[in-house]
């Protein structure tokens, strides 16, 4: 009687078997088709504590319901980059649990009205574009319009379009080639570099006319690093129910560029953002823009983050606020940039 397993014959055994594939390849996507994702997700306080607290995002507003009260929430919101995260993980298993790198993402924009703890998701995805690499034929890059909506009301909670490398049929690989290209010389910086006195609207509106007037920039580090480690890597998108080998499966991911696994696009990106938050009074999050991932991150990197002011308009939903638009740029260890995307807030006025 054949043991099945004995190593020798299980290893013929597994040589046999056909594989029972998980995720789409890029052909299995059709412009205009629209994705209802089947993993829910109901949004919990655990799981808005443990992603702020791990990416530093330790604003007491979504802490304390005293602090929460003050800015005018009912009680500690959901984080609006747990919200995103959550959001785009529930997609991964259609969309892009194949393989294939998170290029970026824009068009990040929230509802007016805060998300609580205890709100059931619902996820869909429209395809809005396909299109061939042609710096890599064996995948191909598409573009997702996705929305999230509370399953109770129907209510839009965020929307946003990303974009992938997403590996074709043939020949199938475990992700998208090469690291980061060569950066171009063009580095024109201006001579002043200007950083605000404090974090708030008005910090920033004045340090904007001094730069100006200096012909300078808004532009200043932030000290905060974030080492990463398997929390950071695995649990925190396997805790979206991202189910991206990238971010899990150390074993495929030993033959990739990166030789390891690599953190969640969305871990990068909020982490830099934690470290900028902490040098500001946020008020709201309004949206995101032109995000893009230019090489990976893998555990025993540190994640810092870089900021540059862009604009800063005396107009918010509040009047207790002012909105600033960012440039953040995640760069790592050896200063290398690895996600940079500009983002609108309202920031906190001093006077109120
Ligand atoms: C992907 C790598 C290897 C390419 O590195 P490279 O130097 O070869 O790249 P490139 O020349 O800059 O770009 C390659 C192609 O992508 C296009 N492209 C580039 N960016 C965009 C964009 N924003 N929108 C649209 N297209 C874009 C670009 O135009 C080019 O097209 P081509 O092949 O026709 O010449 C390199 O950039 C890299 O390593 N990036 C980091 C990726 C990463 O680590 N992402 C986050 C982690 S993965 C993740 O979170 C996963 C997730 C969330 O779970 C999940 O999707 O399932």
């Amino acid at each position: 009687m054949t043991d099945w397993t004995d190593p020798d014959t299980f290893a013929q055994a597994l040589e046999h078997a056909e594989t029972r594939e998980k995720g789409n390849c890029f052909e299995d996507f059709e412009e205009r088709d629209v994705i209802e994702h089947d993993p829910g997700l109901t949004l919990t306080k655990w799981g808005n504590e443990v992603w702020m607290g791990q990416t530093l995002n330790h604003d007491p507003a979504y802490w304390r319901p005293d602090a929460a009260a003050d800015r005018g929430f009912e009680e500690p919101p959901i984080h609006p980059d747990y919200l995103t995260a959550a959001t785009l993980g529930i997609t991964v298993e259609d969309l892009s649990e194949k393989g294939g790198y998170f290029l970026g993402r824009t068009d990040v924009r929230f509802a007016q009205d805060a998300v609580y703890p205890g709100t059931d998701m619902s996820v869909e995805s429209e395809v809005v574009n396909t299109a061939t690499s042609s710096s890599r034929p064996q995948y191909g890059i598409v573009s997702w319009r996705t929305r999230a909506k509370d399953l109770e009301t129907d209510d839009l909670l965020m929307s946003y379009e990303r974009t992938n490398m997403i590996p074709r049929r043939e020949p199938l690989e475990t992700d998208g080639g090469a690291t980061a290209t060569e950066e171009d010389d063009d580095n024109d910086l201006p001579e002043t570099f200007v950083t605000p006195e404090g974090g708030y609207f008005e910090d920033f509106a004045d340090a904007l006319e001094i730069a100006d007037e200096e012909n300078g920039a808004v532009a200043y580090r932030h000290e905060r690093g974030r080492t990463q480690d398997d929390v950071t890597v695995a649990q925190l998108p396997l805790a979206t129910l991202n189910t991206a080998k990238q971010h899990h499966n150390v074993d495929v991911m030993a033959d990739s560029p990166s030789g390891d696994i690599v953190t969640y696009g969305d871990v990068t990106r909020s982490t830099a953002l934690g470290h900028a938050r902490s040098d500001e009074r946020t008020w709201r999050e309004v949206g995101f823009d032109d995000e893009s991932f230019h090489t990976f991150v893998t555990p025993g990197d540190t994640v810092y983050a870089f900021t540059r002011v862009l604009e800063a308009t005396d107009d918010a939903s509040s009047d207790e606020a002012g909105t600033v638009r960012f440039q953040h740029i995640a760069f790592n260890q050896d200063d290398t940039p690895v996600y940079s995307g500009t983002r609108i807030a309202e920031i906190r006025k001093r006077s109120n």
